[in-house]
């Protein structure tokens, strides 16, 4: 078990990795409006890695990426002062993929909370930083995301895009239509016995084009499994296209998922088409359908109802045909009971519906779901790592996994880029801190217990300044003062 040479061993390790990805020639972009994160994040950074350059305002992000390459940008989620929500992050982390579709994009945030962090990923960033931050972690995270994506590099692919195809729709935010990636092999890449009875589920159901409704956390496959429906439909040659609707602003709503003609606003210069009508023939996939506001349910539901589109600044509606694959967190019939989610629209998106269960609720899963994720990286980045050890299966077992099979896979690649031997360790892994956090209640404890520690670091190194304070944690003065209240300090 403990393993006390672990850290000169990770050092090492670190070695290693930097004799492998040469960093002191790699280019490090960071864009925050505050500028003192920016010269901390700089001098930091400077002493491990080629150049940084640092910039305040977003909106020079577009020329930046044109003029220059960098192997990593470090991106604040949160540029105005009173909002935490990150959107704006979000929205920038789309803009910055849409440039460079491979671009290593590490978000930083005060509100480090698993939700946060895992939307992160899902939208394509490759890791994210919490505020304020450790030094040693940060230049990690860094360091990973510049080896990754050099790894990516020579092996002529995006791991996040070949992520058995799971999240490559999501991350691939070029406005091509994501093609059919979902091949007839791919259910054989859901790894996990506990999957059969789903499966099997799935073969029956695919060919037909009964809309589906798949429910599960975050990072429990919901994704791959649309893909395994689409790869097994009569749609397997058409594309398959994914939109986390979630992330939409209200603005883009519209235009993204029905497109628009050239001047129907300022931005739009020229004609484009919606996602539905990119996934004409084929299947459309919507994410995180629960966060839609009602408004946008009405929206949605006359398009499904009509089965044709208009692009915004267009009155000339056009057919659609797609099938519907929808996908949530939340549990829509709460949602229905309080109103905030329309029950004809459930009824039309819920022909059929996929229940995939927490990785907690499945125990018999993790030792393949291990395996595979570690025979993956280790042939990734070509490590000598082989498995892992029964005292470390034992400790996953207690484990609660709040970020699912994303979070395994996660921490085994991390792992397995760190292990100093071929077989993976207590050690080795980075679990969360509590292993019982299965309730929700005790979930909300840890983000408190996380948020508390933040604002009391925070408290001590700007000597209880409070607009400081604030300003360091991307609050506001009120926000910070509820919370002060809330955990009496
Ligand atoms: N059964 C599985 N076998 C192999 N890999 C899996 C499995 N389930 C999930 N994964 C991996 O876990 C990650 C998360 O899966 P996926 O994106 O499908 O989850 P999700 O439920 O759609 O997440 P979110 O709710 O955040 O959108 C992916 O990288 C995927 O490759």
């Amino acid at each position: 078990m403990g393993n006390h040479s672990f850290i000169p061993e990770r050092e090492a390790t670190f070695a290693r990795l930097f004799y492998l990805w040469p960093m002191q020639e790699s280019r490090v972009l960071l864009v925050d409006d505050d500028p003192d994160v920016l010269l901390a994040a700089r001098l930091l950074l400077k002493r491990h890695f080629g150049s940084i350059d640092i910039e305040k305002n977003p909106e020079k992000l577009p020329f930046l990426l044109n003029n220059s390459h960098y192997d990593a940008i470090v991106l604040d989620m949160n540029f105005q002062r009173d909002v935490s929500s990150g959107r704006e992050g979000f929205a920038w982390l789309d803009r910055i993929l849409d440039i460079d579709p491979q671009a290593r994009v590490v978000l930083f945030t005060a509100y480090g909370d698993v939700e946060m962090a895992v939307r992160a990923m899902k939208a394509g960033a490759v890791d994210f930083v919490l505020k304020p931050w450790q030094n040693d972690k940060f230049v990690e995270t860094i360091r990973g995301a510049i080896a990754r994506g050099e790894s990516a590099r020579r092996t002529g692919g995006d791991e996040r895009k070949n992520d058995n195809a799971a999240s490559a729709g999501k991350n691939d935010s070029s406005r091509k239509p994501a093609k059919s990636t979902a091949g007839p092999s791919l259910t054989q890449s859901l790894v996990g016995p506990s999957l059969r009875p789903l499966l099997d589920t799935i073969s029956r159901v695919a060919p037909t084009d009964a809309n589906m409704l798949i429910l599960g956390e975050n990072g429990t496959g919901k994704d791959m499994i649309a893909r395994a429906i689409h790869a097994q439909s009569n749609r397997r040659d058409k594309p398959f296209v994914s939109v986390d609707v979630g992330a939409l602003t209200e603005s883009l709503f519209e235009s993204e998922l029905f497109g628009h003609v050239k001047g129907a606003f300022t931005d739009a210069r020229e004609d484009r088409l919606g996602r539905f009508e990119e996934a004409n023939g084929g299947t459309l996939f919507l994410d995180e359908i629960g966060n839609l506001t009602l408004a946008q349910q009405a929206r949605l539901l006359t398009v499904l109802q009509q089965r044709q589109v208009t692009r915004v600044g267009s009155n000339k509606a056009r057919p659609v045909d797609i099938r519907l694959i929808c996908a949530t967190n939340v549990d829509l019939n709460e949602r229905v009971a309080d109103r905030s989610f329309r029950q004809d629209l459930l009824y039309r998106i819920n022909t059929i519906e996929l229940v995939l269960p927490p990785l907690r609720q499945r125990p018999e899963d993790l030792r393949l779901l291990a395996e595979h994720f570690i025979d993956r990286y280790a042939r990734q980045y070509n490590r000598p790592v082989t498995g892992l050890s029964a005292a470390l299966l034992t400790e996953m077992k207690s484990y609660d996994w709040p970020g699912n099979v994303r979070e395994l896979q996660h921490s085994i690649e991390r792992a397995v880029i760190l292990a100093p031997g071929t077989i993976l360790e207590p050690a080795d892994m980075a679990f969360r801190k509590s292993t019982a956090a299965s309730s929700p209640v005790m979930q909300t404890m840890q983000l408190d217990d996380m948020e508390r520690q933040l604002i009391q670091r925070a408290m001590q190194k700007h000597q209880g300044n409070i607009t400081d304070v604030a300003r360091e944690l991307g609050l506001s003065r009120q926000a910070l003062y509820r919370r002060l209240e809330k955990f009496g300090m």
